[in-house]
């Protein structure tokens, strides 16, 4: 989990109904992350919308996303290496916690069985496999849906308020634990808050929709 990825986002501008919403150029490096912030209604869930691939067909778009020197523009959301993190963990309530971590895994992965138990042991899950996860505590959800994300071996990740549903000592707990994760596996990161403490943790450097 190692490798170096590098996300470029080269003049981009989105607007709605004829009226520009944002203009930007933004890199990210390898385990950085970029806190994204401004007011409610300024773009923020927009532009992550338009680097992950479903930008709602409202919004008028140009500019160029690059993945390691990539130009993913124009790939379906699929298959744009992309992990996405939300507010809610979203876990699959149809399938164990087990299962909804080989949903992560690409198929062909070896060591399936290994490596979701791995993951598991590696947030304090070991011997919760078989459980169904609405049984799990937000906080045990949000460490399920972190291991998901990075089994799935992303190349770059986006991340909309992923805290903002934990209390005070349980988000200080997750912002070391998925930051900690997002730069120990090299991944460019941008961070979508409404806390500066959670952009200070994730390293300070800021970009500021108007
Ligand atoms: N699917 C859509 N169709 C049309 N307009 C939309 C759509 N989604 C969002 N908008 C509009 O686009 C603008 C930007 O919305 P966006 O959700 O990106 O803001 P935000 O900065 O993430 O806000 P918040 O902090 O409240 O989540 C707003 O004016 C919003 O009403």
């Amino acid at each position: 989990m190692n490798d170096r990825h590098h996300l470029v986002l080269k003049d981009v501008q989105l607007a709605l109904d004829g009226a520009s919403l944002l203009t930007l150029d933004a890199e990210v490096g390898p385990g950085e992350i970029l806190s994204v912030m401004g007011p409610s209604g300024s773009g923020k869930s927009t532009l992550l919308a338009f680097v992950a691939g479903f930008l709602a067909p409202a919004f008028d778009a140009s500019g160029r996303v690059l993945l390691n020197g990539r130009d993913i523009t124009g790939l379906p959301a699929e298959r744009r290496g992309i992990g996405l993190l939300f507010q809610d963990p979203l876990l699959f309530p149809h399938l164990s916690v087990a299962g909804n971590l080989r949903f992560g895994l690409p198929r062909a992965a070896r060591d399936r069985a290994a490596r979701v138990e791995a993951a598991l042991d590696a947030v304090g899950l070991a011997g919760f496999g078989e459980r169904d996860p609405t049984t799990l505590s937000g906080g045990q959800q949000s460490r399920v849906a972190l291991m998901r994300l990075l089994l799935s071996a992303p190349r770059a990740v986006l991340l909309d308020e992923p805290f903002s549903k934990l209390d005070t000592a349980l988000r200080q707990e997750m912002r070391q634990l998925v930051f900690g994760r997002l730069r120990e596996a090299g991944l460019p990161s941008l961070l979508v808050t409404h806390d500066h403490a959670d952009a200070e943790a994730a390293g300070g450097r800021i970009l500021t929709l108007a």
